[in-house]
């Protein structure tokens, strides 16, 4: 799914209205409805509502909104906060519209804020997309008055006072929605970690805006949706004659004392991702621990005791993975500065492999082209060099540093980031918190490189790896609860 910026999703609206055709009161009410579909299946008549307007088209959405709420039979108030001398057209229609069946309290000045009980729901229509400066006076009052209740509060599409693909203040007032129900696509806001409690649960909800629209405009931002992931076509059928040299051979290198652990979850996870053959490269002190926990991989001892120090002869690889638990010694420096140069087959680079090119920049110039990075994002910032101002200005770095050097980064978080070297971002839709647990990285490193081992190509290895290891970690936390779970989990519940 393509995520577009604010004044696509306007120039989408009015394409829509021209060419469908339909009117842009039709559509609002098309939006509304669909809103209020998506409400009345998780809240029953029996809730109190307040539907708090604004006097542009959201709050217009929020009129037609309390409409079809009326119509339901639930108990509905309405608000309208006079923020400007005149409303949009629609909110204009829509409130005559209302007038015969309910009245609309008008808020002008602080002392006509009401109070919103704690049962009760809070519907936010006050401000949508066309937010154009911070809120303040008293619509900021209201704002506040809504977050400071205990109410549950809904925001129809966006939470109020909050910018949909730009940076806020951090003095801007906003509403903390509960939920989001968002029209047609989500904004960019909502995969942001810092936008987080002014989104809430969010959802999308289809508005019937054109697909010719969507199909035909350019953006570098989606959404990996299953359906999305569904168009690479990459099969979990085998053919009946296939042998295990149909699908590959990988190469994984890491681990370092005290942490075999980490490749041994990598190792696993290939494996699991429908690999032929593996091979593992650790130092010495993790050869049993390797053959004892996996005997489906072969293990090539390095001399060390405790690091990696010798570069393997890689001829015969389809695919390389290193970095899990590597650790940063000055000998396995040495290592990844030989290996570098003499790496043709797709590679994936993780974790201490990271550390050690951040520390030696040298070696970034060394990447093969389409090499696959996994960093979190404090490796991230240690591979940049500096840190980023917010979230936004992450994302603009992301992509300079993918389209600089010629690589795929998955950038590891809620909602993981994959830059292409042409600068596309795909956030991954799957995944939950439960997956912040030690060994996850590790586990991704194995798929993503299990995915190349079998050929796939590595912009659909990185995407659908990220998308595979979230939905694995959604299964695994319906078992054992978020808290619960560990990356072993993620590995059980592998398979697509
Ligand atoms: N696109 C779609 O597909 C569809 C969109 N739909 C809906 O339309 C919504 C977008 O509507 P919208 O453009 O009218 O903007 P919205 O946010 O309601 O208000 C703008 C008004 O508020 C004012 N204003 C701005 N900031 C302010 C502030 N801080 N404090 C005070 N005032 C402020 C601003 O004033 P101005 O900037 O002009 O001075 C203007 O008067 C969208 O979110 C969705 O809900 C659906 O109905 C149908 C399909
Ligand atoms: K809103």
């Amino acid at each position: 799914m393509k995520l577009f910026t604010v004044p696509q999703i306007r120039a989408w609206d009015a394409y829509t209205i021209a060419h469908e055709p339909i009117s842009s009161l039709q559509l609002m009410e098309r939006a509304s409805t669909a809103f209020v579909k998506w409400f009345c299946e998780r809240f029953d008549d029996r809730c109190t509502i307040n539907v708090v307007c604004g006097m542009g088209n959201n709050g217009g959405d929020g009129l037609v909104i309390g409409r079809l709420l009326l119509q339901k039979c639930y108990n509905v108030h309405i608000f309208v906060v006079k923020h400007s001398a005149g409303g949009s057209a629609d909110f204009e229609a829509n409130l005559a519209r209302l007038h015969p069946m309910t009245t609309v309290h008008w808020i002008t000045e602080s002392t006509d804020i009401p109070h919103f009980a704690q049962q009760s729901l809070v519907i936010d229509a006050l401000l949508g997309s066309g937010l154009s400066r911070p809120t303040q006076g008293f619509l900021a009052e209201v704002i506040q008055k809504i977050n400071d209740s205990s109410a549950t509060i809904i925001a129809v599409d966006i939470a109020s006072g909050l910018l949909a693909d730009t940076p806020n203040a951090l003095s801007d007032i906003i509403i903390k929605p509960d939920y989001t129900v968002s029209f047609q696509c989500p904004k960019l806001a909502f995969v942001q970690p810092q936008s987080a409690e002014y989104v809430g649960e969010w959802q999308v909800v289809d508005i019937g805006l054109s697909a010719a629209y969507a199909e035909a405009t350019a953006t570098p931002y989606f959404f990996s949706t299953a359906s999305f992931i569904n168009d690479f076509k990459i099969s979990n059928r085998r053919k009946k004659y296939a042998h295990k040299g149909s699908f590959g051979h990988a190469l994984l290198i890491g681990g370092s004392y005290g942490k075999i652990g980490a490749i041994v979850l990598s190792s696993k996870a290939c494996l699991r991702s429908g690999v032929g053959l593996l091979t593992v490269q650790t130092p010495r002190c993790g050869y049993d621990i390797l053959q004892t926990s996996l005997p489906e991989a072969m293990a090539l001892p390095d001399w060390h005791w405790m690091v990696n120090t010798t570069v393997p002869n890689i001829d015969g690889y389809s695919a390389v993975g290193i970095g899990p638990g590597l650790g940063k010694d000055p000998l396995t420096l040495q290592l990844l500065r030989e290996l570098l140069p003499k790496l043709t087959q797709p590679t994936v680079f993780d974790a201490d492999a990271l550390n050690l090119l951040s520390e030696h920049r040298e070696l970034l110039t060394l990447l093969p082209p389409n090499s696959i990075l996994t960093p979190h994002p404090k490796e991230f910032q240690r591979l940049l060099g500096r840190p980023w101002q917010d979230d936004f200005d992450k994302l603009s770095l992301l992509q300079t540093f993918a389209q600089q050097h010629q690589v795929i980064v998955c950038l590891k978080g809620a909602h993981t980031a994959v830059a292409l070297p042409n600068g596309t971002l795909y956030f991954n839709s799957t995944g939950n918190p439960g997956m912040a647990t030690g060994g996850s990285g590790d586990v991704l490193t194995g798929i993503i490189t299990g995915l190349l081992t079998q050929g796939i190509p590595p912009h659909q290895a990185a995407i659908f790896g990220v998308y595979q290891h979230g939905a694995a970690g959604d299964r695994a936390a319906q078992k054992c609860t978020q808290p619960g779970l560990i990356a072993s989990d993620i590995i059980n519940e592998m398979g697509w």
